[in-house]
Formats: C-alpha cells, sequence, structure tokens
C-alpha cells in the first residue's frame, strides 16, 4: 500500500482551512495510504492533474474544496506521496507548476526550488542535470516568485534578465571552489547561479526559491565558516548514516528529509501534524537537533548551548522522550529548570510529545522542590524561608560588622555557600574568596564567619532553611545514597542555577553515561549565579554543541536585541572561559522593532495602548501578546491602563498560573515572568534609566567589583530575555531618559 508523507509546508495553511475543508482533506489522505495509484487517478472526486507545463513531472494537484487545492509529490514508484501544499485553487496551479523537487546527491535529502523564478539566472552548462521531462522552458519573470513579501530583489540578484550571469570578481563565493561546493552538496545548476551573488542580504532575498539544504550550506559559507566546518557542521547531520544517495529513490529522500517531512500511519498521525503549526517542534526537527537528542550514547554529561530562540528547550523535551523510552524498568527520569512558571510550562510541552505511560516515568519539578522533597523527606517539620537576606542583615548589625547591609548574605551565598565551605579553616584559606575584590584581612574573616554561623544555627534552630541550607542538606542526604532517585537528568536554563542546586543535581544521578543532559545560554543569565562545571564534578570536555538557528525571532527583532548585548561576550556555560564565536541564523523575517521615547509614563502609556490596539486589529489574537514591565508597580498601572482602554488585559504571575490561564487576554507580566516564553507580539514598557537598571538589585560595588558588574550584565540580560520573546513584532518604549541598555 502506498505511503503518505507531509511537508511542513502545509502545517499554517491548515491553520486557515474551514471545518468541513478539514474533514475532507483528512478523507482525502486516507484515500491516498488505502487505494492504489491507478484508482486514485481514477477518482471522479479528487482530479488528479498533472501540470502539463510545469517544471516537475513529479508534481500533481488535486481537489479538496471548491476554494481549495492540494499538491503532492508523486514519485513514479508511487510508494510514498508527499503531500507539499495546500493552496487556494486561483494560486495552486501556478505555484506547483513552479516548483521541482530533486534528491540532494551529497546528503540524500528531498529539496524543492522554485525553478521557473530560477530559470533565468542559472547558467546552461553543460554540466546542469537535464530538465525533467514535461518542464518548462526558461520562466521570464527574474524575482524569486515565492520570497518572502518585500525582501527579494527588485531586479535579478545582480544578474542579467533571460540569461546566465557571467561569474564577475567580488562575488559572495570566491573563495570557494566548484569541487568545494559540489562536496558540500551544491548542484551545478546552484553552483552557477551563486557565482553571481554580491552579499548575504541578496542571498537572503533568494531563500525561497533556493533548494533548502543548498541554501543552508551557502549562508554557512556566508557568514565565513570554513568549507570544512559547513561539511561538519550543515552536511554531516544530514547525509544517510549508511549507503550511498541514489538521485532517483525518491521514495528513500522523502523518509530521510526528517527536517521537514513526516511520514504519517493513521488519520490521528495526520490531524495531530496538520493541526500543529506552532508545535511543528514535536515533528520537525534540525538534524542537528535530532542529533542530540536522540544520540544513544553520551559518556557523561553533555551540554548544548545557543542563543535566544534556537530549540535548546525542543531539544531537552526530545531528549527526555528518549531516555523515558529508554529507561531501566525501575528507572526515572527528572526534568527540571530553574521556575515554577517554566516547570509548568515543560510539561505542558511534554505532555504534547509523550505518550502517557512514558509521562508517568518523568519527573518535572524545579531543582529547589527537588531539595526540599529529599530534605522533607528526612526531616518533615523543615520549611523553607524567605526572609534570609533580612535575617543576614540583622545579624551583620547585632555583630557591629561595619560592611555595607548586604555585604554578609553576598558572603554566604557566593563565597561559603557557593564553595561549599564547612569550616573556618576552609574559609580562611587564601584560595577560598578567589575573585572577590572587597580584600578581607583574617581578623575580619573570622568575625565574617561567626556571624554567618549564627545566621545558620539560628535557621536550623527555628527550622526555617534558606534555600542555600536546603540544597546543601539535600545533597549531603543524597550522596549517602547508594541508589540514586534518579537514572538520567535533564536540565533547561541552566544558566540561572547556583552551584549549591548544580550540587543538588550532580548528587541525584549516578555518574555515567548519559546521566546529565545540560541546556542553557549564558546571554540569557537573569540571577546573580555564576558557576564552574568542573568544580562541581560536572565534566562537559569534549561534550558541549552549540545550535545555531534561531526559530523563534525574525532577523530584525534579533539584530536589534543583539544590541543590547554589543561587546560583550559572555562565558560559556558552567565555564570561567569565553564562549566560541558562532552567528545564530534567523528562520524568519518581518518588520523592525518599533522604539518610542515618551514624555512621561502617563503618555507612555497611552502610546502603549493604541500599539496593542493596532496589533489587535492586525488580526493578533489577545493571547499571543505580551506586556512585559521591570517592576510589580509599573505591570499593575499598565494592566489597569489597558482596562480603561477596553483593551482585554491580564496580570500573568508565573508563579501561580499556567500560561494557558488568560488566553483570552493581552498578557501583562514582569520581565522575569516572560523568561521561557514566547508570543507573537511583545511590548517592553517602561526601559526607562531608573529601571534599567534597578539599583537596589544591583551588588554595590564597595560589596565586590566583580559581583557588581555581574549584577549589571544580568539586567542587561533581563532586557534581552524580555526582547528575545517576540516572534514577530517587538515595541519598546521608554519616558524620560531611556536605559543606557538599548542599543
Ligand atoms: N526544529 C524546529 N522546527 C520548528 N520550530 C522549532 C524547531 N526548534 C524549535 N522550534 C521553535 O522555536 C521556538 C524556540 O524554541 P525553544 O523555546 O526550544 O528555544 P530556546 O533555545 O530554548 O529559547 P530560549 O533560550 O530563548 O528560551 C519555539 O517556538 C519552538 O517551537
Amino acid at each position: 500500500m502506498p505511503q503518505l508523507a507531509i511537508d511542513a509546508t502545509c502545517l499554517p495553511q491548515y491553520d486557515k482551512l474551514d471545518g468541513p475543508t478539514r474533514e475532507r482533506l483528512r478523507a482525502v489522505t486516507r484515500k491516498f495510504r488505502e487505494m492504489s495509484w491507478e484508482s486514485l487517478l481514477a477518482h471522479p472526486d479528487l482530479r488528479i492533474r498533472r501540470l502539463p507545463h510545469g517544471q516537475d513531472p513529479r508534481i500533481r494537484t488535486f481537489r479538496l474544496s471548491d476554494t481549495w487545492t492540494g499538491v503532492m509529490l508523486a514519485p513514479e514508484s508511487g510508494e510514498t506521496f508527499l503531500l507539499v501544499h495546500l493552496l487556494p485553487k486561483e494560486s495552486a496551479e501556478s505555484w506547483a507548476a513552479d516548483q521541482r523537487h530533486d534528491v540532494n546527491s551529497v546528503m540524500g535529502t528531498l529539496e524543492r526550488r522554485d525553478a521557473a523564478a530560477l530559470a533565468p539566472v542559472v547558467p546552461a552548462e553543460p554540466s546542469a542535470p537535464p530538465r525533467p521531462a514535461g518542464a518548462a522552458p526558461a520562466a521570464t519573470d527574474p524575482a524569486p516568485a515565492g520570497a518572502a513579501a518585500g525582501t527579494a530583489p527588485s531586479g535579478t540578484a545582480g544578474a542579467p534578465a533571460g540569461g546566465a550571469p557571467a561569474p564577475e570578481p567580488g562575488g559572495l563565493f570566491d573563495r570557494v571552489t566548484d569541487r568545494e561546493l559540489e562536496r558540500l552538496g551544491v548542484d551545478p545548476e546552484i553552483r552557477g547561479f551563486c557565482r553571481s551573488l554580491k552579499d548575504a542580504a541578496e542571498l537572503r532575498a533568494w531563500r525561497p526559491a533556493l533548494p533548502q539544504d543548498q541554501y543552508e550550506v551557502l549562508s554557512a559559507l556566508a557568514e565565513g565558516h570554513s568549507v570544512q566546518r559547513v561539511l561538519q557542521e550543515v552536511v554531516a547531520p544530514r547525509r544517510p548514516r549508511i549507503g550511498a544517495v541514489a538521485t532517483d529513490d525518491y521514495d528513500t529522500a522523502i523518509r530521510h528529509t526528517r527536517e521537514r517531512v513526516i511520514v504519517v500511519g493513521d488519520d490521528q498521525e495526520v490531524e495531530d501534524v496538520l493541526a500543529g503549526e506552532f508545535n511543528a517542534w514535536r515533528v520537525f526537527l534540525h538534524p542537528k537537533q535530532r542529533d542530540l537528542a536522540y544520540r544513544a550514547h553520551f559518556s557523561g554529561p553533555a551540554k548544548v548551548s545557543g542563543g535566544p530562540g534556537t530549540g535548546k528547550t525542543v531539544v531537552a523535551l526530545h531528549r527526555v522522550k528518549f531516555l523515558a523510552e529508554h529507561l531501566p524498568l525501575d528507572g526515572r527520569v527528572l526534568l527540571t529548570s530553574f521556575t515554577n512558571a517554566l516547570v509548568e510550562s515543560l510539561k505542558r510541552n511534554l505532555a504534547l510529545l509523550l505518550p502517557d505511560e512514558l509521562l508517568d516515568d518523568v519527573d518535572v519539578v524545579t531543582t529547589d522542590k527537588l531539595a526540599l522533597d529529599v530534605v522533607k523527606e528526612a526531616r518533615p517539620d523543615v520549611r523553607l524561608r524567605t526572609d534570609t537576606r533580612g535575617l543576614f542583615a540583622n545579624i551583620a548589625r547585632q555583630h557591629r560588622l561595619d560592611f555595607p547591609p548586604d555585604f554578609l548574605y553576598s558572603e554566604y551565598r557566593h563565597v561559603v555557600m557557593a564553595q561549599g565551605i564547612g569550616t573556618l579553616e576552609g574559609y580562611l584559606d587564601p584560595d577560598a574568596r578567589r575573585g572577590r575584590t572587597a580584600p578581607l584581612d583574617t581578623d575580619r574573616r573570622r568575625a565574617v564567619w561567626h556571624a554567618i554561623s549564627e545566621a545558620r544555627a539560628r535557621m536550623r534552630t527555628g527550622r526555617a532553611l534558606a534555600a542555600e541550607e536546603i540544597h546543601a542538606e539535600a545533597a549531603r542526604l543524597l550522596a549517602e545514597r547508594s541508589e540514586k532517585p534518579y537514572t538520567n537528568l535533564v536540565v533547561d536554563e541552566a544558566q540561572d542555577l547556583h552551584p549549591m542546586q548544580w550540587r543538588t543535581l550532580r548528587a541525584a544521578v549516578a555518574h555515567g553515561p548519559n546521566d546529565m543532559f545540560i541546556t542553557g545560554d549564558n546571554r540569557q543569565r537573569i540571577y546573580d549565579n555564576t558557576v564552574s562545571f568542573k568544580q562541581l564534578g560536572i565534566g562537559v570536555v569534549g561534550r558541549s554543541y552549540p545550535l545555531r538557528v534561531n526559530y523563534r525571532t525574525t532577523e530584525e527583532i534579533l539584530t536589534w536585541a543583539d544590541g543590547i548585548m554589543r561587546g560583550r561576550v559572555p562565558n560559556e556555560l558552567g565555564e570561567a572561559a569565553p564562549e566560541p564565536p558562532g552567528s545564530v541564523r534567523c528562520v524568519l523575517s518581518g518588520p523592525p522593532p518599533e522604539v518610542h521615547g515618551a514624555a512621561d509614563e502617563p503618555d507612555e502609556l497611552d502610546a502603549l495602548a493604541e500599539r496593542v490596539r493596532g496589533w489587535l486589529a492586525e488580526g493578533i489574537a489577545p493571547g499571543d501578546v505580551c506586556v512585559t514591565t521591570r517592576t510589580n508597580r509599573l505591570r499593575d498601572s499598565v494592566a489597569a491602563h489597558l482596562r480603561a482602554r477596553s483593551l482585554p488585559a491580564a496580570i500573568f504571575n508565573p508563579g501561580r498560573h499556567s500560561v494557558t490561564d488568560e488566553a483570552g487576554s493581552v498578557r501583562v507580566t514582569t520581565m522575569h515572568g516572560v523568561k521561557g516564553l514566547e508570543f507573537r507580539a511583545v511590548a517592553v514598557t517602561g526601559a526607562t534609566a531608573a529601571a534599567l537598571p534597578l539599583m537596589d538589585h544591583v551588588t554595590s560595588p564597595d560589596i565586590d567589583e566583580n559581583q557588581h558588574r555581574a549584577d549589571l550584565d544580568a539586567q542587561r540580560s533581563l532586557l534581552y530575555v524580555a526582547c528575545t520573546r517576540a516572534r514577530e513584532r517587538l515595541y519598546v518604549s521608554w519616558h524620560g531618559e531611556p536605559s543606557p541598555f538599548l542599543p
């Protein structure tokens, strides 16, 4: 029986179909799976048509409804049909006639190109593959027909219309030879075409017309990566593991192109795939993502880093799936993150990916909850203390320590607990305070140690323990257990965890293959924690992997937001060394961010309300809009202001609500509250100099200059995180003096 595969291009289209058309599509897909090709061709309702002037003899159209047409690829073998696109009837045939599918001779993937748009600009080389039978002569429209609106070059990307461009000096790919391009899977047609390109913007404008994987190769080369690196990072992950590529074997290529094609088995799968435009991540993984998530064996902890929106959480979720599928009988997986809101969001997404029987084997909890549960098992009367900062300030006063108010707490948190120092001797060790800038002689260290010891003793007697104490105790209890509670552990948003939290995690799983899988991004570190994995016994050397494709944010927004981090080279996650250079590519493009400086707060809020109203009028659903502020006070004012102007607005408290609770309203929340989330449109309000940075939350340089700088960086990151939550639209406003962090 033939099989059906679905191309990811169909997903956003499915959203546009009405109920009866969707039902009909399901019925049609059933026929494709169940009937022979001859019966399908003869079927009166389907009206399967070959396009007499099409570029690709394998493409057919079929009737979906009076207004919608399906486009499919029907390889001669008839084994696997590919549903390529769903289009309004009037545009379907011309689109389908322009496209051509080929099997990439190096990567073995099925690629689609707009052959009609490319025809005038590809050289007619003798080495070019013969046009498929039935292909049309070169079309005359030189611009890439499917190019994103406004991005295609108005002319011919530097090439004379109607003829092949002669290679010109100063081309984008001059440094790469034809032989190298060939090794990278760039076919003769595209090799000839790319010689005419002058810069990366021109290449990007042609993207919709170019075969997808070859575009990836060219864009990595255009970024300046070496041929070797492109071979390793782009070509190798796509190559079939075994066997040679046969360019006439479309069935195999369809199955092999898992980045954008999925073979479906039954109605439920068809529905699951098609209905999931925003859940494409469940099905279509980048080869690098798939490789990391489903790799059978990492010999120890593995770390995945990458800028915002590069799919780290997606990889973490798929990794949990892989681990849960391969658990020993009594095994358990822990998926953990920093805040309740993040954990809620992970739980929801995991439930979309895993069947119930696998979900039962996975715990999704914050690292703090894990530690508290472990401690409570041994001492049920213990509870979490929330006023630790105040306690230390009191004790510092009582001990008459002449330091700034937060000094004692900072010393406790960032020296004593971060390094797990348990004795006065340990604290007096010359290395104990390495990296701290305020010097402390031995007498003062003794005084500080006594004050810290008293605070710790008071917490223990009162049984209300700071999170730091709970983790120290949890790590101790877990280290004593010969049977660890977890077989594997997956940590998301790892950049924000404190060393004491890492000790708990390290102790919760035995050392060994696949023990820890860690994802994070130091650019997004918004809490005051810096970590050395090496010191914590988490060896990731040789098992660190970057992700470099941003799936969330438009290029315009990401480029602007990157200006917030200008000149800052973050340290690699869990290391003291700077991150190696490497750029991120965006899949999406759109309008640039809007910025607005107002005279005062009421003016700023008025302008915000109009912006939000405009988005809603454009058809963006209220639940897809988020307004974010630095403080709770401004958050409340914004919500009240929007409501007073009849806009549906709800305050989102990430600690208490799950993300979908307020689906019918514009979400108003703090910058901390948007971490890990994403929205079609985001407004960042109150980006004024007085609020970003908020100096209350920045360690004074008198206490420690390094910590002072790290705290300022964390606030800069907070703005960066808020801005990179936007998928399509970003609006940033302030009143009075703008934040110095703004680009
Ligand atoms: N292979 C993929 N195909 C389609 N969409 C993807 C893919 N990978 C990730 N995405 C989408 O990209 C967006 C960002 O993914 P994700 O949240 O995993 O990124 P992240 O790196 O964890 O982001 P951040 O660090 O900014 O929180 C999500 O909407 C996700 O569904």
